[in-house]
């Protein structure tokens, strides 16, 4: 698969491309507010998710945006305890979703060791949540990399990059700490209109250019995620460095 139709932005550096992305994403949400649309908009994890998730919390009063009219949904999240630093959802909630207000009824975290009584469980937890509550197509979905090219919680060479027939899947023995951890698979990450890939640092740049230049999935699991309308990499000269 080639990524022929994506854009690429790239930023000076991690603060920069903070910024760009925390504004853009506050602007599109604000276009759907405006349109009386409540969009649906999926969080990832990882250090510069962090970074941007601080500079959505600090933009949010200038933007007009009402988060309490926000979906939240994640696109992986790591099978811990409820108060484990790993949780993704956790983060995001430290970083800006406490701050800004959304209600925790629109929180669709995936569940923890304390919500589910194993990995599997909680797949399947977030399957039927997912089947209940989520869009048909997700309005912005937010992906970062890893160095080896995975992407939420879909590794190299794992199988769970050949799920079709569900929208979550359990990882086990992730090469990744922490081992556990559910994702949405393939086919639910592409039912996205816009899907944004976020990558800082030198240590991604040749997954960044495997995946852009049409890398087997299998290899680089990044190049299998594409939006229906749009798709843009977001990237620091670092991580662009081997385009
Ligand atoms: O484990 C994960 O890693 C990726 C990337 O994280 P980073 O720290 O290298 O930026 C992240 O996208 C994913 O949500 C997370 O669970």
């Amino acid at each position: 698969m080639f990524q022929n139709d994506a854009r690429v932005e790239v930023h000076e550096d991690a603060a920069a491309l903070s910024t760009a992305v925390a504004g853009e994403l506050l602007s599109r949400i604000a276009d759907h507010q405006a349109a009386g649309d409540v969009p649906h908009v999926v969080l990832t994890g990882g250090t510069i998710a962090e970074t941007i998730h601080r500079e959505v919390a600090r933009l949010t009063p200038e933007s007009g945006v009402d988060w309490g009219a926000v979906e939240v949904w994640f696109g992986d999240e790591r099978y811990v305890a409820p108060d484990s630093p790993d949780r993704n959802a956790g983060q995001a909630r430290a970083a800006f979703l406490d701050a800004v207000g959304v209600p925790a009824h629109r929180v669709h975290a995936m569940p923890s060791t304390a919500d589910a009584d194993d990995v599997d469980a909680a797949a399947d937890a977030y399957e039927a949540e997912l089947h209940e509550r989520g869009p048909v197509a997700f309005d912005i979905l937010m992906l970062g990399v890893g160095p080896d090219g995975h992407v939420a919680s879909l590794f190299p060479g794992f199988d769970q990059i050949d799920v079709t027939d569900r929208t979550t899947v359990a990882v086990t023995g992730s090469p990744k700490p922490p081992p556990e951890r559910v994702s949405l698979t393939l086919p639910r990450l592409n039912k996205s209109t816009a899907v944004w890939f976020l990558v800082s640092g030198e240590g991604k740049a040749e997954a960044v250019g495997r995946a852009l230049g049409g890398a087997d999935v299998h290899e680089i699991p990044a190049a299998g995620v594409t939006g229906r309308d749009e798709t843009i990499w977001f990237l620091d000269r670092a991580s662009a460095s081997a385009l």
